[in-house]
């Protein structure tokens, strides 16, 4: 079965009044467990708005959106927070610690909500620390490391929950890029270990490290790569090259 399942998705903000806006006018595919999807597109095309819905923070006006059979739309407030906690992991541009706790209380946030026994957060951290090279860190706080390793940290927390999904939001947008790269190999190891990613991005560098890349134009899915056995620069002049032609209003 498929992990994500969109068909026929729409989204119109303010739909009363005399300026409704089309964000998402036909959106549909299908994301399978393991996969690594990048989606790009100009600013304002629709992707943090289809991000969101699929985060079940916003609303589809129309269409449909199943993840793991269950149907999003239909989740009241407190269900689809709930819903978050369970099976979303998040990765933002900005990271997102909160300054006055440590890494590793940031790291622990997701499981107190949920009521987790302490010993189960240590076992969890232990592993998840080794994998992302934290563990000299974790007792500092975000202010006193660099942004790399609070991506990293922010990274942990997404991930403690075991989440069905990661979504990520503009990961690299924050970061020089030696660093980015740190980052996008994490992700790519973290994927090798069956993750599901799907990350929103304006970078073709970043995007180049997923498997598949959705374009997103005007609200609808204008074209889909996938990396095959490309290199990551053969990769990444693919991606630029579509996403010129797509800017440039190309067929
Ligand atoms: N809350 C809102 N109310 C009204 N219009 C909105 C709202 N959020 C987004 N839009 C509009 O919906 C369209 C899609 O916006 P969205 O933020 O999804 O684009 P984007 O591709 O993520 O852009 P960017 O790359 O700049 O973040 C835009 O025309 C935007 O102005």
């Amino acid at each position: 079965m498929n992990l994500l399942h969109i068909s026929h998705l729409q989204k119109t903000y303010n739909a009363n009044s005399t300026h409704p806006v089309k964000a998402l006018k036909e959106i549909s595919f299908d994301v399978n467990p393991g996969e690594y999807i990048a989606i790009m597109g100009e600013s304002g095309a629709g992707k943090s708005t289809l991000l969101n819905i699929i985060a079940t923070l916003e609303k589809a006006s129309a269409g449909e959106i199943l993840l793991n059979g269950q149907d999003l739309s239909s989740l009241t407030a407190d269900q689809a927070a709930k819903y978050r906690r369970e099976h979303l992991g998040f990765i933002f541009q900005h990271f997102n610690l909160l300054n006055s706790l440590s890494n590793r209380d940031n790291i622990y946030l997701p499981l107190v909500l949920a009521k987790v026994p302490v010993a189960e957060m240590e076992k969890r951290i232990q592993p998840l620390a080794a994998s992302l090279g934290i563990e000299q860190i974790i007792d500092r706080y975000p202010t006193e490391v660099s942004g790399g390793q609070q991506q990293r940290i922010a990274i942990a927390r997404a991930l403690i929950t075991q989440p069905d999904l990661l979504l990520a939001d503009e990961p690299t947008g924050a970061l020089d890029s030696n660093t980015s790269n740190e980052i996008l190999d994490l992700f790519d190891r973290v994927n090798a270990n069956g993750q599901t990613i799907i990350m929103v991005t304006h970078s073709a560098a970043a995007a180049s490290y997923a498997k598949r890349t959705l374009f997103i134009k005007d609200g609808r899915i204008y074209h889909e790569l996938f990396r095959g056995d490309d290199s990551l620069k053969q990769y990444q002049e693919e991606i630029s090259k579509t996403m010129m032609t797509l800017t440039n209003g190309g067929e």
